[in-house]
């Protein structure tokens, strides 16, 4: 594959800082693989004194092949590796660390869980979505140190900062305890390694005389400063990225970092990558309208190598049921037109965005896979609870259905009264002497009663609001400092959930059937080959680096995208690189979708469908 000009330049560079600002689709890959063999062949630069640095394992290996593919499958000892890896290694030699000294992701996970019960703080609840809870609190504490702050002056927008603060403390003191030491310690430890012992740091600057940074977007503040000192004095630094890319805000990056770099090293070359090869011309200029609604960016002038294409469709769809329902069909659609579900992508804001999508391909039985995991509403506390019920209208009084509910909202059955073959006549003699108790049993009775005709999603209606459920969640939501308003979304989406089904059986054999279907789906596993998996799935962030023919972005509502949390400038434009980085992975075809209600709430379309429509 012969190169563009400008990638021609950026292979080419010799010596001293370069930054080359790459658009998506630009092949950002094959240029850094083409400057290293520049490097090698044409400087004759030994190959042990090269350093290529990315973020991800995956992103390494395929970096390392593709290098290989260029030099004819000649293997170099060219160093390819992660900023973590590197770093490890360089805190090996230097003080003797081994694996045992490593605080994995899990241990992490595990001792911020343990830490935080402790405190009584219940930072997870019962939400059912337990991973993506631990993983933002687990980057909120990396970020103290990625960003060089201090922990007694921290605020923390989304915990109560006192909580925090000395949730982060004891986290410090158990890591110590434990003599051991988690990611972000690495990079702080190399970086006063390399302050304290110059001799150390010439070392390694005289080992690597060229470093080549991929996704230099993504660089948070410690690991910029870190890579600085190892390229000085001679500075061979070539960093690679696209400011317009940087999502990954909560782990200290920011896209003002390749600002940063031309201030740092005015004499810098700067390249400009901008020709697109993956993209038709539709979505590029699509793309483009959208972003440039951000401030804090370079200007770039990206344009495509590919034809025009079609239009970039946008789809407007009644809920998240019949958006499920539209995206089955166009999948059908276009697998029957040819292309295979492997370049099919359905991309979202957050996994909670795909529930009704994967019950749609569920029943649709339309082979799929997922980045990142998604728990299943029917194993949320709220579906067992409601589900109880019905069975309980359904089947009597069965113990252990009776147990779950019996306190939910209140009643002040005491378990001893449901002890044994229980029935509302056994604990109306429990309480025999207790005639306001014997009330409130005889309500309950009645009230399920009620619930045995009904469809279930009216009975969950009547649950929640004739028999005071929702008044139970607002004392759990109290009780265990977990957002009420999390809380409701998710018995409204049970409840949108039942909707269709004339009986509790058709409900319960659907849950039972979708659960099956997500472990299959679980048991298979990521594939980022991506052969024989099926449709991907996957958040705008998981996306990252991924291509496919068809891509679809659905639920491009106000509160989705931009997420409702974001609320600042800043955090508007990270949004919105989000949805660029999701636009952009598609090559032939994009459709995007937005709903008019949700869980019976009218819902505005993101501001970025206005943004791209406004011509
Ligand atoms: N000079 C070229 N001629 C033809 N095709 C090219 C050229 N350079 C890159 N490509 C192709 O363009 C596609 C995109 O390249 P690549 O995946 O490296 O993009 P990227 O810049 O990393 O994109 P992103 O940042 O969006 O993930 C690849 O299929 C690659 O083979």
């Amino acid at each position: 594959m012969s190169l563009n000009r400008a990638q021609s330049t950026a292979a080419a560079h010799k010596d001293g800082p370069c930054m080359v600002l790459a658009g998506p689709g630009s092949g950002k890959t094959l240029t850094i693989a083409k400057r290293i063999e520049y490097l090698i062949t044409k400087y004759k630069v030994r190959p042990e004194e090269i350093l290529v640095i990315t973020f991800t394992k995956y992103a390494a290996n395929e970096m390392k092949e593709r290098f290989w593919q260029v030099m004819g499958n000649v293997r170099m000892p060219v160093t390819f590796g992660t900023f973590h890896g590197i770093y490890y290694g360089i805190l090996k030699w230097a003080y003797r660390l081994n694996q045992q000294n490593l605080l994995t992701d899990e241990e992490k996970d595990a001792l911020l869980r343990q830490l935080a019960g402790q405190l009584e703080w219940d930072v997870l609840g019962e939400l059912g979505d337990e991973r993506d809870a631990l993983k933002e609190l687990a980057a909120e504490v990396g970020n103290i140190k990625n960003n060089c702050l201090d922990i007694e002056e921290y605020e923390s927008r989304r915990y109560k900062t006192s909580m925090f603060r000395e949730l982060y403390r004891l986290y410090e003191r158990e890591k110590r305890k434990l003599r051991k030491i988690d990611f972000e310690d690495m990079l702080i430890m190399c970086r006063e390694l390399f302050l304290k012992r110059p001799d150390i740091l010439k070392k390694w600057q005289e080992k690597f005389q060229y470093i080549l940074v991929d996704e230099f977007q993504d660089v948070n503040q410690a690991q910029y400063d870190v890579v600085k000192m190892l390229a000085a004095p001679k500075d061979n630094l070539f960093v690679v990225g696209d400011d317009d890319q940087s999502i990954y805000g909560f782990r200290g990056a920011k896209p003002g970092i390749m600002l940063e770099f031309m201030k740092d090293y005015p004499k810098a070359e700067q390249i400009l990558l901008e020709l697109n090869y993956r993209s038709t011309a539709h979505i590029v200029n699509g793309a483009l309208r959208v972003i440039n609604h951000n401030d804090e960016r370079y200007e770039k002038n990206l344009r495509a190598q590919k034809g025009k294409g079609e239009a970039i469709h946008v789809q407007e769809v009644y809920d998240p049921l019949a958006e499920g329902e539209y995206v089955l069909e166009m999948i059908r659609e276009y697998k029957e037109k040819g292309i295979p579900y492997e370049e099919m992508a359905v991309l979202y804001r957050t996994s909670l965005d795909a529930r009704a999508l994967t019950e749609a391909l569920a029943k649709g039985q339309i082979p799929f896979i997922m980045k990142e995991r998604i728990t299943c509403l029917y194993d949320h506390f709220i579906a067992v609870d409601l589900m109880s019920y019905l069975h309980l209208a359904r089947e009597g009084c069965e113990r252990k259905h009776l147990l779950r509910i019996a306190n939910r909202p209140k009643r002040y059955l005491s378990r001893d009264s449901m002890e044994g073959r229980v029935s509302f006549e056994s604990m109306r003699n429990f309480y025999c002497d207790k005639a306001w108790m014997i009330d409130r049993i005889d309500q309950l009775e009645w009230e399920l009663k009620m619930l045995k005709g009904q469809s279930p999603y009216a009975a969950i209606q009547y649950i929640r609001k004739g028999m005071g459920y929702d008044d139970f969640l607002k004392e759990y939501a109290v009780g265990h400092q977990v957002s009420l308003d999390d809380l409701m979304e998710t018995a409204d989406e049970i409840w949108q959930s039942a909707k269709g089904y004339r009986t509790a059986k058709e409900w319960f054999e659907h849950a039972e059937n979708y659960k099956t279907v997500l472990n299959e789906q679980k048991a298979k596993g990521w594939n980022q080959t991506k052969e024989g998996g099926g449709v991907s799935l996957l958040t705008m962030h998981g996306a990252k680096g991924l291509e496919y023919e068809l891509v679809f972005v659905i639920a491009a509502n106000e509160g989705s995208t931009p997420y409702r949390k974001a609320k600042q400038k800043e955090e508007i434009e990270e949004e919105r690189r989000m949805f660029y980085v999701g636009m952009t992975r598609a090559k032939s075809r994009l459709i995007l979708s937005y709903v008019k209600e949700k869980n019976g709430k009218a819902l505005s379309p993101s501001r970025f469908i206005e943004e791209l429509l406004l011509v």
